[in-house]
């Protein structure tokens, strides 16, 4: 195995991905950052240097599991104390499996300021996908605000709450086109003949089949990605093999990855549009417009067509369809254990905590403890935070009609964390509910640190305790890091809890991650390895005694 060695310097810079020019956080100066290629078992080891001046920083490896290296995992507050400015971080792991991951800021809401980049993981020599293929192109899919994280990060946190709105743009890889002519004050802000705004194009041979590996990592939105006149083959999801399906247009919610094979076998003589559109939110954004360039056609040579239209924003049907149809490839499949030790009902839900607008989880919506609990709890450090641990089943849980305006009004803000017996089987279900808008129920992408999960099952209405685990795939259920909750549905995932740290649950949504829509679960804490002391430094990890 190799090791691959990056040393990243990260600095605010102004940039103009959608011709808007806005303080963006680039690494060795690009958003999206450095693409890491790997081969599996190899070790990567990024040196960080927070060069931001006045803001901490800590980077996740999005997907990437941490066996043996939890405090590599980079979730300020759960695994690490935040890097200071004008420190180096080294961030080291094995990327134990081959596929498409992503980096990414985890502190705060620094994720959607644009540090962020692709992780693509090649099989060991001499072993093949099941599937085949001429060429390799990634993509990140993002939004795009103008208002900087502070404005929005205080917006949301006020008693007088102020929502941060639809994003200004959608990018693809990085590029995207804001109308500068609604801009009424400073002209110069935007430029549209600037060269960093012009669309992403990636060019195909005609006749060839390309891997496209599309992720997304927008800070609010559902999107639909799709390529004028190309259906795509669904190949990879999350890293795992998808038993091959079909599709004109695909879903992709926040934090997960897909592979997509694309033959080039339309009329040679143009170019065709891929668009990014939004659904699952009424949103204002305009799609993303990028390039499928047939060579030898100019790359910029726009489609003497419309773009094409993305799906209606507000039908769930087809969503919900997708996610179902994401199964796992014969002959790769990770048959999960038949029955789960623990089951534990994460009930979705916005509340009013304190005058403040908040997400909980089972009426805890989280507040980070100012040391994190991987320090805390490996090194036994008390009095951090509370240990009673939140509900597995919310006590009126069988009463709750999910289709009512929340009214939950005894949820808390607290510290979160399930306890999980180490090599179990964890089943979570999330159910979603209204919001506190009538008549509204959200998508929400959940992510889990340091595991992949199996998705057992897919509902609209209440999960049915009874009827519903008869339904479930426990034959070739695909294996994935982020699954989304559909509007007033339910998710059900299965995991075993066999990776000993501290690792973040969470919605994937930037803004309501901030408000506190994560839990955490801890496995095999004794089983940690010893810390490294580059994690310490806040809280009560300060001037700690170490054993
Ligand atoms: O967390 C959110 O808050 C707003 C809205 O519900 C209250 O303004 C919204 O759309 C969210 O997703």
């Amino acid at each position: 195995a190799k090791i691959h060695r990056h040393r990243w310097d990260v600095r605010y810079e102004f940039k103009s991905p959608d011709c808007y020019k806005k303080l963006t956080i680039t690494i060795n100066g690009k958003s999206p950052g450095p693409t890491i290629l790997a081969q599996q078992g190899d070790t990567v080891i990024v040196e960080v240097t927070n060069s931001l001046g006045t803001e901490n920083l800590a980077v996740h490896w999005h997907g990437i599991r941490q066996i043996g290296s939890p405090w590599s995992d980079g979730t300020e507050g759960v695994t690490q104390c935040p890097v200071v400015p004008g420190d180096t971080f080294t961030y080291r792991f094995v990327v134990d499996r081959p596929g498409t991951y992503m980096y990414h800021a985890h502190y705060g809401m620094q994720r959607e300021a644009g540090l962020y980049g692709s992780i693509l993981v090649s099989l060991p020599d001499g072993e093949v996908e099941p599937f085949a293929y001429d060429y390799d192109r990634s993509i990140i899919l993002n939004d795009w605000y103008h208002k900087s994280t502070y404005e929005q990060a205080a917006g949301l946190s006020s008693v007088n709450f102020v929502w941060v709105g639809e994003p200004q743009s959608l990018l693809i890889h990085g590029r995207g086109r804001f109308n500068c002519s609604t801009v009424t004050t400073d002209q110069s802000v935007c430029n549209v003949t600037s060269p960093e705004c012009l669309p992403y194009f990636f060019t195909a041979v005609p006749g060839k089949v390309y891997r496209l590996r599309i992720g997304s990592l927008t800070a609010l939105s559902a999107l639909s990605f799709q390529i004028e006149g190309h259906n795509m083959t669904v190949v990879e999801a999350d890293g795992h093999y998808v038993e091959p399906f079909e599709v004109s247009n695909l879903f992709i919610y926040s934090g997960e990855t897909y592979s997509v094979l694309v033959k080039a076998d339309q009329d040679p003589s143009r170019n065709y549009w891929m668009t990014t559109s939004i659904v699952s939110r009424n949103s204002t954004t305009p799609p993303a417009l990028a390039i499928l360039n047939y060579y030898p056609n100019h790359p910029r040579r726009s489609p003497p067509t419309s773009p094409p239209v993305g799906p209606a924003w507000n039908d769930v049907e087809p969503r919900v369809e997708q996610s179902r149809a994401v199964k796992a490839h014969q002959g790769y499949i990770h048959t999960p254990p038949p029955k789960p030790d623990r089951t534990i009902v994460m009930l979705n839900t916005q509340n009013r905590i304190n005058g403040r607008i908040r997400w909980s989880v089972n009426n805890v919506s989280l507040d980070f403890p100012t040391t994190p609990y991987l320090i805390s709890m490996r090194e036994n450090i008390k009095g951090v935070f509370d240990p009673k641990p939140t509900p597995d089943t919310l006590l009126g849980y069988n009463n709750y009609d999910i289709y009512s305006v929340a009214n939950n009004t005894n949820a808390t803000a607290a510290s979160s964390i399930y306890r999980l017996k180490f090599n179990s089987t964890v089943d979570v279900i999330l159910q979603n509910a209204n919001t506190m808008t009538k008549n509204n129920s959200e998508t929400h992408p959940w992510h889990l640190h340091g595991h992949d999960f199996w998705v057992l099952g897919y509902g609209i209405g209440k999960f049915d305790p009874e009827q519903d685990p008869k339904k479930y795939n426990l034959v070739n259920p695909i294996m994935k890091n982020t699954a989304p909750l559909h509007p007033h549905g339910w998710t059900a995932l299965r995991f075993v809890a066999n990776n000993p740290g501290v690792w973040a649950f969470h919605c994937h949504i930037e803004s309501h991650f901030f408000m506190g829509m994560l839990t955490a679960f801890e496995e095999g804490i004794e089983k940690v390895g010893k810390l490294p002391s580059e994690i310490m430094g806040c809280g009560r990890t300060r001037g700690h005694s170490r054993p």
